[in-house]
């Protein structure tokens, strides 16, 4: 990552300011004030705006994600307007200064005081350092991307009352939501895959072989606000889906006294995918199989069994060809990104308890099934 930084800095010409700010720690509406803020002085004066991030190399929740601004203009005017937009917020100012007969780039702390920011003394050098062996972006996926437990998700909603009024309606539901036992009376079994791989289609033939009850996650009392919440950055996003399980796991634990339950989507789309857009880069920039980041929460409830429905890509374009549906905007990017359908896949096939078990989904839907209903029998003995 420092090397990336030199590599920015030697690319500019002047005096350069960096914006660090801590995503999770700043409320919402400070956080768009300065995107906002950002666009506005990119459009007048040229700046130039990247995302960035700060770490300590393979150091856990060291990551702090900001923005890095690059300011062609002469003035100062960029530093004072900022430093009154961010004078009651936590967060980190460096600037920094090329000198010296060497060219050397230094990192320069700014301080808020009572008379404004003011750059501290203290100063380090840039120098380039050696790849570090956790891709920065997997160094905080934990209650950022994914959340291992009610609570945690929980919170972030609350904290969006204000700016996200939808929560409210959201947090209502989820505090009438059911208990879920540990164990079932019935099997309970989840298919996953990517979009059009064929999970609806097997899910409703599957509830009628099976005499079982049918559910979804996301369940169908979020739907209404699931669009709105498609919106949000992926704190917030990632919050709802995780909400959406609990959810489902209560209309489960009910249906399974009954019958067996077939889901359509659960946990492991909701970590899979945050995994998938997370992780930036290449497959091998995914957390190793066996971390932490692929277990299953502790208090959410564990299906019998989950499935997870592949398909080559060419099968699976056409089939989305002939379906001829909108596309979400997830769909959209699996189209584009060869590689992010790739780590979701990948991602799926490493999240543990229970792990899922892959099925071919290309032969017809009724060879489907009954591939399904023999794998079904001889785990769950149905
Ligand atoms: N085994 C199969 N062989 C050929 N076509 C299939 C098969 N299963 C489903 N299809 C067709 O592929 C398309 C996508 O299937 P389906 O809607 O069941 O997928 P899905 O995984 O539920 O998609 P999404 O997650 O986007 O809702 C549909 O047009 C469906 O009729
Ligand atoms: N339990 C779930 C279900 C869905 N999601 C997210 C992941 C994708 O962004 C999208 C796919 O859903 P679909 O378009 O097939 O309805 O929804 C999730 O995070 N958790």
């Amino acid at each position: 990552m420092a090397t990336n930084l030199i590599q920015i800095l030697n690319k500019c010409a002047s005096c350069k300011l960096i914006v660090i700010n801590k995503y999770h720690s700043l409320s919402c509406n400070v956080i768009f004030i300065i995107i906002i803020f950002l666009r506005y002085i990119t459009y007048r004066d040229r700046c130039t705006i990247l995302e960035m991030s700060i770490f300590q190399p393979n150091v856990k929740d060291s990551v702090i994600k900001g923005y890095f601004l690059k300011d062609a203009s002469k003035s100062s005017a960029t530093e004072r307007v900022l430093g009154e937009l961010l004078r009651n917020d936590p967060v980190y100012v460096c600037s920094y200064l090329c000198g010296g007969e060497d060219r050397q780039w230094s990192q320069h702390l700014w301080s808020n005081t009572e008379d404004g920011w003011v750059e501290v003394l203290e100063k380090y050098c840039v120098v380039p350092a050696e790849k570090p062996v956790h891709h920065p972006s997997t160094l905080s996926i934990i209650n950022y991307d994914v959340f291992y437990s009610f609570e945690d998700a929980y919170k972030v909603l609350q904290q969006c009352v204000d700016i996200i009024p939808e929560s409210k309606a959201v947090l209502e539901l989820v505090d009438q939501r059911l208990e879920s036992k540990e164990k079932t009376d019935f099997p309970v079994i989840v298919i996953e895959g990517l979009d059009a791989t064929g999970k609806t289609t097997l899910t409703e033939s599957l509830t009628e072989a099976l005499g079982a009850t049918l559910l979804k996650s996301p369940p169908q009392c979020l739907s209404p606000w699931r669009a709105r919440f498609d919106t949000e950055p992926p704190l917030i996003r990632r919050a709802f889906y995780a909400l959406g399980n609990y959810l489902t796991a209560g209309q489960i634990g009910q249906e399974a006294r009954q019958a067996p339950v077939i889901v359509d989507r659960y946990w492991h789309s909701t970590a899979a995918y945050a995994i998938a857009t997370a992780v930036g880069g290449k497959l091998g920039n995914l957390p190793q199989a066996g971390s932490e980041v692929y277990g299953w929460p502790g208090d959410l409830l564990r299906p019998s069994l989950v499935l997870m429905l592949s398909l080559s890509s060419q099968e699976r374009m056409r089939r989305l060809q002939v379906r001829g549906q909108d596309k979400t905007m997830e769909e959209e990017e699996l189209e584009a990104n060869h590689l992010f359908r790739q780590k979701v896949e990948e991602a799926y096939q490493r999240i543990e308890g229970p792990a899922c078990i892959t099925v071919d989904a290309s032969p017809s839907p009724d060879q489907v099934l009954q591939q399904v209903l023999l794998l079904i029998r001889e785990k769950c003995h149905l």
